[in-house]
């Protein structure tokens, strides 16, 4: 079956406050808070195991903050790794008509022991999933010894041994590193990681298809790049599919890339192909054209929900694949951030 394991390296407590709207260098107020233990591997999963896929979430996270975690919704998921160091706490602000505003905490930083388990933990699920997939998703914390980011060359390069393909979804200098090591098979940056990636704006569809294809030139499988409001595009070194769905309304975008990456996923490796490919001993070959779709489907349905957690797929919208067209303008323009 087409296991998915994920990796949040840096778990996150998130808080989100619904507010009517936000003035910078005043007092807001909000009308609503909501808070729970996140990060985008944990999102990711969580959304695959309410579709009923089979999925485990490793999550590094201190004794202290565990307790973060009792009334967590499926707790079976979770491969906890007892690590040093408090969670950090992410902020959101929503404002009515759905601008969002973010505050990200820096990840706490491992021992070198600390790694190393971690390391071990999620190449033991890998192994005993049998998975198709190593995810590994948000900030990248640094070493305590070194002040070096965590380095995943050991991590990817065993994953790839027992067979998983292993998907990225980081940003800033990491994304940039790792993105074109030819050490991983997908990345999932929006347009303005991409565009930070390659270095220059990002106007058309056309300028996405290019920059991804420079990058599956560096030895990546597949660019997975997130549009927002026009949808996804996934390009590979044969094919180029692009697909949106309309959200019924925009109330939070946070979680909405998590969502998506659960989606594509769910439908990227049919249970048949997975079996044939383990049977004879190739990767298993990938399906992007439904697994678009779903993404994009379940990107527009996160949109519409006041926080990351998906409940139901009952409301999904339909998404429809679209006929790429390299001059169509990007509705909303990428630039470079970092
Ligand atoms: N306004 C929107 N309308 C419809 N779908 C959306 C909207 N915003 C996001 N999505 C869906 O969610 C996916 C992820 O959103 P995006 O903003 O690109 O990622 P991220 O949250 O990683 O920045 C998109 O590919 C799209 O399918
Ligand atoms: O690890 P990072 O980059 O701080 O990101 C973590 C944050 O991203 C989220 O997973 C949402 O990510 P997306 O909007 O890309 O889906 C939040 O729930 C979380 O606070």
């Amino acid at each position: 079956m087409n296991a998915v394991v994920t990796l949040t390296p840096a778990p996150v407590l998130d808080r989100t406050y619904l507010a009517e709207d936000l003035t910078v260098g005043k007092v807001n107020r909000a009308y609503e808070v909501h808070e729970y233990m996140s990060g985008k591997g944990l999102n990711v999963a969580r959304t695959l195991h309410l579709s009923k896929h089979p999925v485990s979430a490793v999550l590094p996270i201190g004794m202290q903050d565990q307790y973060l975690l009792f009334s967590t919704p499926f707790p079976q998921i979770l491969r906890i790794m007892p690590v040093q160091g408090r969670v950090r706490v992410n902020t959101t602000v929503v404002e009515r008509g759905g601008r969002t505003t973010n505050i990200n905490q820096q990840a706490i930083p491992f021992t070198t022991e600390d790694w190393r388990n971690v390391v071990e933990t999620t190449l033991e699920q890998v192994s005993d999933m049998n998975a198709d997939w190593l995810v590994v998703s948000g900030m990248h914390p640094k070493m305590i010894d070194t002040g070096l980011p965590i380095d995943l060359s050991e991590l990817f390069s065993r994953a790839r041994d027992l067979g998983a393909r292993v998907g990225l979804d980081t940003s800033g200098p990491e994304l940039k590193h790792w993105g074109r090591s030819g050490e991983v098979n997908l990345i999932k940056p929006n347009a303005d990681e991409l565009a930070s990636l390659v270095g220059h704006e990002l106007h058309t569809l056309g300028d996405v298809i290019e920059a991804g294809r420079e990058l599956i030139s560096t030895g990546l499988e597949i660019a997975l790049v997130s549009l927002g409001p026009d949808g996804a595009i996934a390009i590979t070194a044969d094919d180029v599919v692009w697909a949106s769905a309309v959200a019924p309304e925009v109330i939070n975008t946070t979680g909405a890339g998590d969502a998506f990456l659960a989606g594509f996923l769910s439908q990227v490796v049919s249970p048949e192909a997975s079996a044939a490919g383990r049977e004879a001993g190739t990767l298993p070959a990938l399906s992007p054209e439904a697994a678009l779709t779903t993404g994009c489907s379940w990107g527009a349905l996160a949109v519409s929900l006041p926080t990351t957690l998906i409940s139901s797929f009952g409301d999904a919208p339909v998404a429809q694949l679209r006929e790429v067209d390299p001059n169509y303008a990007l509705l909303e323009k990428a630039t470079v951030r970092y």
